[in-house]
């Protein structure tokens, strides 16, 4: 039978993955609050639809940073995809690529960012990076990811230290298996452990800034008051995460944050959010509250796991159907047409 939600994805990849990299890719930091907070959230928010506005052809697609997507529903950038699936970010590339949408490859994927780029030609990547405490290896990095093709870096911001996930302590989940390994971290003839910097600051950001002409977005951005000091920094996007609740937890629901961001960035940069969202409802909440696209991590997974490619291009697919049909019956014909008023508490 066909799977219709995303939550169906989710139970087919339970029974295919082996229990601890399940847990690994759903779990989260602490007990969880947040994971739970992300999609909770979304369900106590309603939608408020107009009427009566002829939305015959409608128009879901976006520009950001100048990477165009048919869709305004990103992947997120999520870590080991060969534990999914054999071809692990090669088959979620092409997917992207199928449904002409943005993947943020990780730096802690399981396939080279050139050979992510080669398997799907005409994939939109931008490139996630936890900058490293050597300067020089991080700028190495940074100049893959540029010669790969990304149209942007995705600066993870959350990450001091790695949050404390209990169900890997339970499961001893430290290191992938012997045949693979963080391939963005080859250095020579050996691979860097991919390193947390508690003494990331606002510096790191400049040296960045002047390293690299691609556009920088910070991943992880909570606080208003953050959000603020980054347009100081020559950011060009900023993206409210607390990623999927597997860094502090009891961090607020992303949706829940999203306005006080918003209204401190004033339309100076791009907003965009993750965390949660499973419906193309919840895309829709997200763009009404001011967010230019979401991304999506675990879903994207549970695609994967379930039915490789193919299963990344129905997840993809049933979330731009869930958008196109939520649209019409807000009576919207664009994206654009989405605002505050439309959102409103249900409980
Ligand atoms: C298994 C897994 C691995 C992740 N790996 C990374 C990563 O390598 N870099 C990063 O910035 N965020 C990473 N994230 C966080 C995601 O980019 C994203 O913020 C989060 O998954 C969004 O929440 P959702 O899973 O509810 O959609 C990861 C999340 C998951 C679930
Ligand atoms: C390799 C990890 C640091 C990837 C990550 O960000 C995560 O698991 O949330």
């Amino acid at each position: 039978m066909e799977r219709l939600s995303l939550r169906e994805f989710e139970a087919a990849a339970h029974d295919r993955l082996e229990p601890a990299h399940y847990d690994y890719f759903a779990g989260g930091a602490g007990d969880e609050i947040t994971v739970r907070a992300n999609e909770v959230a979304f369900e106590r928010l309603g939608l408020l639809p107009r009427v009566l506005r002829g939305t015959v052809k409608l128009q879901t697609g976006v520009t950001l940073l100048g990477s165009r997507a048919a869709m305004p529903v990103l992947v997120a950038p999520t870590a080991f995809h060969r534990l999914a699936d054999p071809e692990g970010e090669r088959a979620t590339a092409r997917a992207a690529a199928a449904a002409e949408t943005i993947m943020i490859v990780s730096m802690a994927a399981t396939v080279a960012v050139e050979d992510v780029a080669a398997a799907a030609p005409g994939a939109r990547l931008w490139f996630q990076l936890y900058v490293q405490p050597d300067p020089a290896f991080t700028e190495a990095v940074v100049r893959r990811a540029e010669a790969a093709g990304c149209g942007a870096l995705v600066v993870t911001v959350d990450s001091p230290v790695l949050g404390l996930r209990e169900r890997d302590l339970r499961n001893g989940f430290h290191d992938l298996p012997e045949h693979l390994c963080c391939e963005n971290m080859r250095d020579g003839d050996r691979v860097r452990p991919i390193a947390m910097s508690p003494g990331l600051s606002w510096e790191h950001i400049d040296r960045l800034r002047d390293m690299t002409a691609l556009p920088i977005v910070l991943k992880g951005i909570t606080h208003p008051e953050d959000a603020r000091l980054a347009l100081g920094h020559g950011v060009s996007a900023i993206m409210v995460s607390n990623h999927g609740g597997r860094q502090l937890d009891t961090v607020p629901a992303t949706i829940d944050l999203l306005p006080d961001v918003v209204a401190a960035v004033g339309g100076a940069v791009p907003v965009l959010l993750d965390g949660g969202v499973r419906r193309g409802t919840d895309v829709l909440k997200a763009l009404a509250l001011g967010a230019a696209a979401v991304a999506v991590g675990r879903p994207v997974i549970w695609g994967l796991a379930a039915d490789g490619e193919r299963g990344v291009t129905r997840v993809l697919g049933r979330l731009r159907a869930e958008v196109e049909h939520a649209l019409t019956l807000c009576g919207c014909a664009s994206v654009s047409d989405l605002e505050p008023g439309m959102v409103r508490r249900l409980c």
